[in-house]
């Protein structure tokens, strides 16, 4: 569960609009249901809401697809002690521990139809029996679901339930993509880039200009979280210099532009970057410094590995000078006159 308080930020008019949507319904107990690509913020804004509420209880966000099938009832329900095998003591389920807060279940879509009735009934009842229990345990939940998946087409396939949407679809708060709204773009880079130099107390790296033009011409197809992955990337691989557009690693365009002109062709994405970029990701939302220093000499060595350790080579394909990659292989150990001597 994400430990950090992260500030939304919104700059674009239409994303100012939604936010004065959310606004209008934070404080008041009705379901909502957020639409959006991947990567849109869509936990983000269900936490604003939550913030914004004024309800006291906690914030307890679930991942729909990650919920295995045989352990859901009891996950969302909780359990008695002996009610399964395994069920060695009693545990509340993701009900009770949202109690007088909100509970934010992200990939609704994807929620095995058999657990589809038994939500919809705890919404209808607004109470909660525990597997293996007979009590029923009264709830007060604000119920905030997030899908990127279109729930009309999932409903006309039979893979959700029609009274299930409609109880959940009080209210839509629907978040554009990031590429509908360009007035986000650099505004959230700067503050992805502020918030590294105080993570890293580093000076906050600077956009050169024909960075700029390459992240306001790129389509986003992984929206802020991928607006966030590459520029701490950069910001990781420039030491302190001006970010590039050479610096930037962007994910191919999903679709060609609108314009009569031919564009060339983007270079094939490398599956090492986009490892090391997830990876990235991920460590830098647990916030933990030691664990990204690490994924930073692992870089450097698997770089200098790929090129046969041949420094030109592997600093260009970092996007670093020759010399900002000596100061990082001799920040951590790795210049070959301090490296053991391999046989
Ligand atoms: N408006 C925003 N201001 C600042 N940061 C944002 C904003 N929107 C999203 N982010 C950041 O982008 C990343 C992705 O956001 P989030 O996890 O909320 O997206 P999501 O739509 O729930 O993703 P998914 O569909 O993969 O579950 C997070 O690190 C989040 O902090």
């Amino acid at each position: 569960m994400e430990i950090r308080a992260k500030a939304l930020l919104f700059a674009d008019a239409r994303s100012q609009q939604l936010l004065a949507q959310a606004e209008l319904v934070a404080d008041s107990p009705v379901p909502v249901l957020i639409q959006g690509e991947t990567g849109t913020g869509k936990e983000l804004l269900a936490r604003h809401l939550h913030q914004r509420s004024g309800r006291k209880g906690p914030f307890v966000a679930v991942n729909g697809a990650a919920i295995s099938e045989t352990l859901a009832e009891s996950e969302f329900f909780g359990h008695e002690a002996g009610a399964f095998t395994g069920a060695a003591g009693r545990r509340e389920g993701w009900f009770e521990a949202a109690n007088g807060g909100t509970l934010f279940l992200d990939e609704i879509g994807d929620l095995p139809l058999a657990l589809q009735v038994k939500l919809l009934r705890v919404l209808q009842e607004r109470e909660v029996v525990r597997v293996g229990g007979r009590k029923p345990i009264p709830i007060d939940v604000r119920l905030v679901t997030a899908t990127h998946v279109d729930l009309q087409s999932a409903i006309a396939a039979g893979r959700f339930r029609e009274d299930l949407f409609y109880r959940l679809n009080i209210v839509t708060l629907a978040i554009p993509p990031l590429r509908d709204r360009p007035g986000d773009i650099l505004p959230l880079a700067r503050h992805f880039l502020g918030q590294f130099a105080r993570e890293h107390a580093r000076a906050e790296p600077v956009l050169a200009p024909d960075a700029v033009e390459r992240l306001l011409g790129h389509s986003w197809p992984g929206n802020i979280r991928e607006l966030e992955n590459v520029l701490l990337s950069a910001a990781l691989m420039t030491g302190g210099r001006p970010i590039e557009a050479r610096h930037l690693q962007l994910r191919p365009r999903s679709a060609p532009p609108a314009s009569a002109r031919p564009v060339p062709a983007e270079p094939p994405v490398d599956p090492l970057w986009q490892g090391i970029q997830k990876q990235l990701g991920e460590l830098l939302d647990r916030g933990d410094d030691g664990l990204l220093a690490r994924w930073e000499s692992l870089l450097l060595e698997t770089t200098l590995r790929r090129h046969r350790y041949n420094q030109v080579h592997s600093a260009d394909r970092l996007g670093i000078s020759r010399h900002a990659l000596r100061t990082l292989l001799k920040r951590y150990d790795l210049l070959p006159e301090t490296r053991a001597p391999r046989v």
